[in-house]
């Protein structure tokens, strides 16, 4: 038997940094949401007890490091699952890129995995499992919209955002989230306003949106990559409605609600960087390509 399962990138449209904890994570309170560029996962029961991972891309690990493995053995190890499996990862989402590709592929897993094997385990089962792997997985296991807080599992869904465009560039830097983190100092004059951007969601007020968009990371990574403010200020020349960098970097993206406006957006950012994309929203009220 096979299964499939879509893994969506995510991206942040407010994220504040609240406090350094004991345990050496970060306190947050952000907003998220899915966009429709994703990754596509292909699990197959396997004659042997043992986890495969191939991808067509040359760039991610394929081992233990994989967290799509990762998801696998801790479903195996939790449900005493005897069988093996096959994972085909169609890597679609830059990588290291503050879209949660990786954790979207290990929430895939999670959910492919619980019907290939029958395991019914519930929803908020998977999301605990989730935890163990990373921060952003819960979310990714349900997607949608949410407020994330405490390391950002602790979800509360909100409604979707009002529809739009979103044109993503990603320098190509690597940016490590545990060294963002471990050089982000609270600046309460850097302060994103969550409320702001949940506020005009549930209006679906979009122009108050794009101008609540903020992300308290930015303080750290536009320092160190130059690129990065680069790009957000030719965004905002290209017509971009908002502008913001995702998660801890260093995939900027631009909202637009105008389609007139992508392919301009698109064209002139493909002049400064490579990987570019112009993506809908994946909100449940349609817009988003199904699969
Ligand atoms: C910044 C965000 C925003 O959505 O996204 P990305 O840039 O990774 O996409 C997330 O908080 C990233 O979540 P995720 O990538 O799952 O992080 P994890 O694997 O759990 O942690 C990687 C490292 O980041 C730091 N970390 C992560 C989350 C958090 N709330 N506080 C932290 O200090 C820790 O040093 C941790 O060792
Ligand atoms: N399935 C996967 N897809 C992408 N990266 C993965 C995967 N499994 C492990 N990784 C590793 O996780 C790290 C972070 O990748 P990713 O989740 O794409 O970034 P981010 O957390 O910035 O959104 C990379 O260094 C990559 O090598």
């Amino acid at each position: 038997m096979k299964v499939y399962e879509k893994a969506p990138a995510k991206i942040n449209l407010s994220l504040d940094v609240l406090r350094k904890r004991e345990d050496g994570y970060h306190e947050v309170e952000m907003v998220m949401t899915m966009i429709d560029l994703a990754d596509r996962l292909e699990m197959r029961e396997l004659p042997r007890d043992s986890i495969v991972i191939s991808s067509q891309a040359g760039y991610i690990p394929l081992d233990e490091k994989n967290l799509a493995f990762q998801a696998a053995k801790l479903i195996k190890e939790r449900y005493n699952v005897r069988q093996g499996v096959y994972i085909h990862l169609d890597k679609k989402i830059p990588v290291a890129a503050g879209l949660a590709g990786g954790s979207s592929d290990a929430a895939a897993a999670l959910r492919g995995l619980n019907r290939l094997w029958n395991l019914n385990i519930p929803t908020d089962e998977l999301q605990r499992l989730g935890a163990e792997l990373g921060s952003d997985v819960p979310f990714c296991v349900t997607g949608g919209t949410a407020v994330a807080r405490g390391r950002g599992e602790v979800l509360e869904p909100i409604p979707d955002p009002p529809q739009c465009w979103v044109v993503l560039a990603k320098p190509s830097i690597n940016v490590s989230t545990a060294d963002v983190y471990g050089r982000f100092r609270v600046n309460p004059a850097l302060k994103p306003s969550t409320a702001g951007v949940t506020e005009a969601i549930r209006k679906g007020d979009f122009a108050a949106m794009c101008r609540s968009l903020g992300n308290a990371l930015e303080s750290v990574t536009l320092p160190l990559y130059p690129e990065v403010r680069q790009i957000k200020e030719l965004m905002v020349r290209l017509g971009a409605d908002g502008v913001l960098m995702s998660g801890s970097g260093p995939t900027v993206y631009a909202l637009v609600q105008r389609e007139s406006k992508v392919a301009r957006l698109y064209n002139g950012l493909r002049g400064f960087c490579k990987e570019v994309y112009a993506v809908r929203l994946l909100t449940s009220t349609g817009g988003g390509a199904a699969d």
